[in-house]
């Protein structure tokens, strides 16, 4: 489809700026990787319901990622001019570069796709404010990323229904929206991170407040997520029984009190071995987590550009 509108050449943004993002993002996919343990994901202890993957293609993963960052930053700065709806359709060669080089680091093995689909509409989003102006607070940023994704669910997943019906060119995504309803990843940017912004991002500001050890309390906003979660990836290997049966779980486990000591962490490793056996992963709430992380320093920075 050719490019309506091009962004005009801007003055760029600070390399300070792009640094001081570019980096965050990037200790927010190494903080949610190593936080340990976590249900059915990859993490330090083990692969969890991964058998293709490990943590070292998850560090070299991110490592890929990071050299794009800055990319998604400055398109975002420099595309201001654009109106929101129009960013996406040149923001999505970068993210697509980006995964094919994260495909090369893995060795075709999918770590990232989802979390270089939500950082690179995050980072975008901040390069945009940046330039306006604008502040550049969790609501905003998320606001902004909502107002670039505006229509993506119609086009990509309501319209596909009668297209491309049962066609093996459909993606997990677009297969578990016509089967389940499930919105996914652009559902989630459509709707402007609504688990991250009014769950995930507020409860674990409370807990740091309580002066909850902060990968404790990680580890408990990761129940949230996955309790409220339509977690596409968990769909796609357990049905929506399965994907019941692990919101039911994490909510549980929230309601016995979540993960507060050192000691309910023995909760956490019962709750993995139940996912390993059952094949599950919540990828996308792992997503949700990295962005909750992200915009957690965003709002505690005192940062100034
Ligand atoms: C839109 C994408 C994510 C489509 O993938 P797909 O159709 O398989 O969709 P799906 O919703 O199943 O999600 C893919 C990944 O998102 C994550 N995810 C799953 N559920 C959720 C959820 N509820 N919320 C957030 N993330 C989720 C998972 O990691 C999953 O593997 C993407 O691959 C894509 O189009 N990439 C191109 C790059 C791009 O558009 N970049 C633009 C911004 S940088
Ligand atoms: N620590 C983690 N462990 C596992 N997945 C994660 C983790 N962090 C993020 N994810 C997300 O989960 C997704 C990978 O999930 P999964 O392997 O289930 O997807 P898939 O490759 O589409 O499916 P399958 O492995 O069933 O073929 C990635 O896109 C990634 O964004």
């Amino acid at each position: 489809m050719p490019i309506k509108q091009q962004p005009s050449d801007c003055a760029a943004i600070d390399e300070h700026s792009v640094a001081y993002y570019s980096e965050l993002a990037y200790r927010a996919m190494l903080a949610e990787v190593n936080l340990t343990p976590k249900p059915g994901l990859v993490d330090r202890n083990n692969c969890g319901a991964h058998k293709d993957m490990e943590l070292e293609d998850f560090h070299r993963s991110a490592l890929a990622i990071r050299q794009w960052l800055p990319r998604f930053i400055e398109f975002g700065a420099c595309s201001a001019n654009l109106p929101a709806v129009d960013v996406l359709i040149g923001l999505r060669p970068i993210g697509i570069a980006c995964e094919t080089d994260m495909f090369r680091a893995t060795a075709g093995v999918n770590t990232h796709k989802g979390s270089i689909f939500s950082l690179g509409l995050l980072c975008a989003a901040i390069g945009r404010l940046h330039t306006l102006h604008r502040l550049i607070t969790p609501e905003l940023i998320c606001s902004t990323a909502a107002a670039f994704c505006r229509g993506l669910t119609e086009r990509e997943l309501q319209s596909t229904i009668n297209n491309h019906k049962n066609q093996p060119s459909q993606t997990a995504g677009q297969r578990l929206f016509q089967q389940l309803g499930l919105t996914g990843a652009r559902g989630e940017a459509e709707a402007g991170y609504p688990l991250v912004i009014q769950l995930a991002l507020p409860h674990y500001r409370d807990r740091l407040a309580q002066g909850i050890d902060p990968e404790l309390a990680l580890l408990d906003t990761l129940l949230v997520l996955m309790a409220h979660n339509g977690d596409t990836n968990v769909a796609s290997r357990g049905g929506p029984s399965g994907l019941s049966w692990l919101q039911q779980r994490a909510k549980a486990l929230l309601c016995q009190g979540g993960i507060r000591h050192p000691s309910d962490l023995r909760h956490l490793h019962d709750f993995d071995q139940e996912c390993i056996q059952r094949n599950l992963s919540a990828g996308g709430s792992a997503d949700l987590l990295i962005i909750t992380w992200f915009l957690a320093q965003i709002s505690h920075s005192n940062y100034q550009h």
